[in-house]
């Protein structure tokens, strides 16, 4: 299995931003990649006056990406994008696969709302505009058992071990729009310690560079192996990394680190 984390800058331009993402792909399947991820707010990222009205999964954002994965023949991640939600003011933070043909396999709702405030760095609470998703959620693709997350769910381990045990996780995905100021210090070291301590590999896309409302996004999307090597990393900058997911290695560590076997809670 061929897996591609797309890196790119979500803007305030929907149609510009759905551009860039089908770029990637179209250089991820030319790459051979089977599945590709991309970054969470994928369709917008922007100030909330300028943000196109919410939609439901097959509006026009969970169509296009359907149409890209169909006429590629790639397995699509769309990161999340805002669905409508519950009532008028909130959305859900919702994440799209897509198989081969263009059929949705899943979609997940973003569990952990991040609502942070770090006077001067960080402020942000967005609970006040998106509805929490209630569910863990796993899907198999071609016999590879995926675990969905997004973002600031990355900070919550016991979301990743739900996935890994009852939901037999290999591969966890975390589309992200990590902010800078905190991803210099924890995005790697919670990235490499999810694969780690669940044995599965991590395929985590983040948004890149400086966006509205002055805010500014970290990258560094990267491919991780269960034993927490890095397989493969994007430079700042819009761009992918391309990596095959040797599953006799998972397999191996598994057994000779018995950890997830090991467990007594
Ligand atoms: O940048 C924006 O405006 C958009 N950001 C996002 O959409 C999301 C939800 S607000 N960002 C995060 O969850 C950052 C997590 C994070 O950075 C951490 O856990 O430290």
């Amino acid at each position: 299995m061929r897996v591609a984390v797309c890196q790119l800058n979500a803007r305030d331009d929907r149609a510009a931003n759905l551009a860039a993402a089908e770029a990637l792909l179209v250089r991820a399947a030319e790459a051979g990649a089977d599945l590709a991820v991309l970054p969470e707010y994928v369709d917008y990222l922007g100030t909330a006056d300028r943000m196109p009205a919410p939609e439901t999964v097959d509006g026009t954002v969970g169509r296009f990406f359907a149409e890209v994965a169909r006429r590629l023949g790639i397995w699509v991640i769309a990161g999340s994008f805002h669905e409508q939600g519950p009532d008028p003011e909130h959305t859900w933070n919702t994440s799209l696969v897509f198989d081969r043909s263009g059929a949705l396999a899943a979609s997940y709702r973003k569990i952990h709302l991040y609502d942070v405030e770090i006077p001067g760095r960080v402020s942000y609470l967005e609970s006040a505009t998106v509805a929490p998703g209630e569910r863990p959620v796993v899907v198999d693709v071609e016999g590879l058992r995926v675990g969905l997350s997004i973002c600031y769910d990355l900070r919550f381990p016991e979301l990743y071990r739900q996935l890994a045990t009852d939901g037999g996780a290999q591969l966890l995905v975390v589309p992200a729009a990590f902010m800078l100021h905190t991803g210099r210090d924890h995005w790697e070291v919670l990235l490499r310690a999810r694969a780690i301590e669940n044995q599965c590999f991590v395929a985590a896309a983040g948004q890149i560079g400086d966006h509205e409302p002055a805010r500014t996004c970290f990258g560094r999307s990267m491919i991780v192996d269960p034993w927490g090597t890095i397989l493969g990393q994007v430079p700042d900058g819009p761009g992918l990394t391309v990596v095959d997911l040797d599953l006799d290695r998972l397999r191996t560590i598994r057994a000779e680190v018995p950890s997830l076997a090991n467990r007594r809670l």
